[in-house]
C-alpha cells in the first residue's frame, strides 16, 4: 500500500459567493489541472497552520477564519492522499498566483467546467451539500 499524504486544502469563499481555484504547474502531480489551493501538512504543524502557510505561499492571502468542510481519502496509483478540506470564510489580501499559476474566482455552478484531480469530485459534492457556507 502506498503512503498516506496529509494535505490541507482551502475552499476560499469570497463575499460575492465565488470560490478560488488555481491551476497546478505542469511539472507537478496532476499538473495542468485546477485545484483548491493548499499543500502537505509538515511535521509539527496543525492542519490549520499548514493551510494558513500554504495559502500565503501560493496565493498571497492571509487566512483569518476557517471552518471544516470535509475529509476525502483518495487512492491514486502512485500515492494515497487525505485531503483535509476547510472553508476559508475570512481572509485578507488580493489573491494572485505567487508561483506563476493561473487563478480564477468561480461560481459554484461553474465548477463543473474545470478539470480537477479525480479526488476533487467528492470535494465539489461536499461544497454543494454545505452551501451556503
Ligand atoms: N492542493 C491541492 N492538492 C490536491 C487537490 N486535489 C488533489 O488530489 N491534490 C493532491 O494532493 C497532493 C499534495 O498537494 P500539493 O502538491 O499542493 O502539495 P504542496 O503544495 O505541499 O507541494 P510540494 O509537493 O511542492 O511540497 C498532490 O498529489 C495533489 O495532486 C486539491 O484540490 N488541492
Ligand atoms: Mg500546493
Amino acid at each position: 500500500m502506498s503512503k498516506l499524504v496529509h494535505v490541507a486544502v482551502g475552499v476560499v469563499l469570497r463575499s460575492d459567493g465565488k470560490v478560488l481555484i488555481a491551476r497546478r504547474p505542469d511539472h507537478l502531480h496532476m499538473g495542468g489541472r485546477w485545484e483548491f489551493p493548499g499543500g502537505k501538512v509538515e511535521a509539527g504543524e496543525t492542519v490549520q497552520q499548514a493551510l494558513t502557510r500554504e495559502l500565503h505561499e501560493e496565493v498571497a492571502i492571509e487566512v483569518k477564519g476557517l471552518r471544516p468542510l470535509t475529509e476525502i481519502r483518495h487512492e491514486y496509483p502512485e500515492k494515497t492522499v487525505l485531503l483535509d478540506t476547510w472553508w476559508v470564510t475570512e481572509f485578507e489580501g488580493e489573491a494572485h498566483g505567487r508561483e506563476g499559476q493561473e487563478i480564477a474566482w468561480v461560481d459554484l455552478s461553474a465548477l463543473g467546467e474545470y478539470q480537477f484531480p479525480d479526488a476533487n469530485q467528492a470535494i465539489i459534492e461536499a461544497i454543494q451539500a454545505d452551501w451556503p457556507a
